[in-house]
């Protein structure tokens, strides 16, 4: 099958992976590849909300940015013509977000924590849950990885690759399903 076949299938695309993974970086480009909407939550929260998600964390607390965060996830699911999604990287501890997750494809973006802290740095819109953020990064991916691992129809390492190899490895796959 060719991507281009994968795409009238009408699965969602879902793009997974700890903040800094390039979850923004590769959707765009799937997405525009694609010829899919994109739904990004941290833009769309934004845009919705009034306040990045750092400020959202700071003025009405983690818990409440993750609801709203699992929210987004769930509504772009359910979207038709399915988009390519970037989910927040908090949803894939929400137990309804992973069933929700069961027909789309996901990718989970992987890299080493210290990668991802130097990345996560690009922008200010990202919540420091605490100073250290390698040690941040360290305990998300202990208990996030299963939780990755479980929802993921394919893993790219994306600790030496730039984001257009990423999503060129999404689209091989798509195409090869
Ligand atoms: N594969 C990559 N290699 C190098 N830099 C990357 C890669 N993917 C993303 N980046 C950079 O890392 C930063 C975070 O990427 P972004 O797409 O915003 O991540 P996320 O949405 O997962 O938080 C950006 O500055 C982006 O340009
Ligand atoms: O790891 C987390 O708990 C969070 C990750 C961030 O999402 P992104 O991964 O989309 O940057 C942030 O917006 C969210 O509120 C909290
Ligand atoms: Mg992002």
């Amino acid at each position: 099958m060719t991507w281009e076949e994968a795409v009238e299938h009408d699965r969602p695309v879902v793009v997974t992976g700890l903040m800094g993974a390039g979850k923004s970086s590769v959707a765009r480009i799937l997405a525009a590849e694609l010829g899919r909407e994109l739904r990004d939550s941290d833009p769309d929260l934004s845009a919705r909300y009034g306040a990045t998600a750092a400020e959202m964390a700071e003025r009405d607390g983690a818990d409440e940015l993750h609801r709203r965060e699992a929210e987004h996830l769930r509504d772009a699911l359910a979207e038709r013509p399915s988009p390519v999604i970037a989910a927040a990287a908090s949803t894939v501890e929400d137990p309804d977000c992973r069933a929700a997750l069961g027909p789309a494809v996901v990718v989970w973006l992987d890299a080493p924590p210290e990668v991802l802290a130097e990345r996560m740095l690009s922008g200010g819109h990202r919540p420091h849950f605490e100073p250290d953020l390698g040690a941040m990064l360290t305990k998300q991916r202990a208990r996030r990885g299963p939780l990755f691992t479980e929802v993921a129809d394919l893993t790219v390492d994306v600790s030496s690759t730039r984001p257009e190899e990423a999503a060129a490895e999404v689209l091989a796959f798509l195409g090869g399903r």
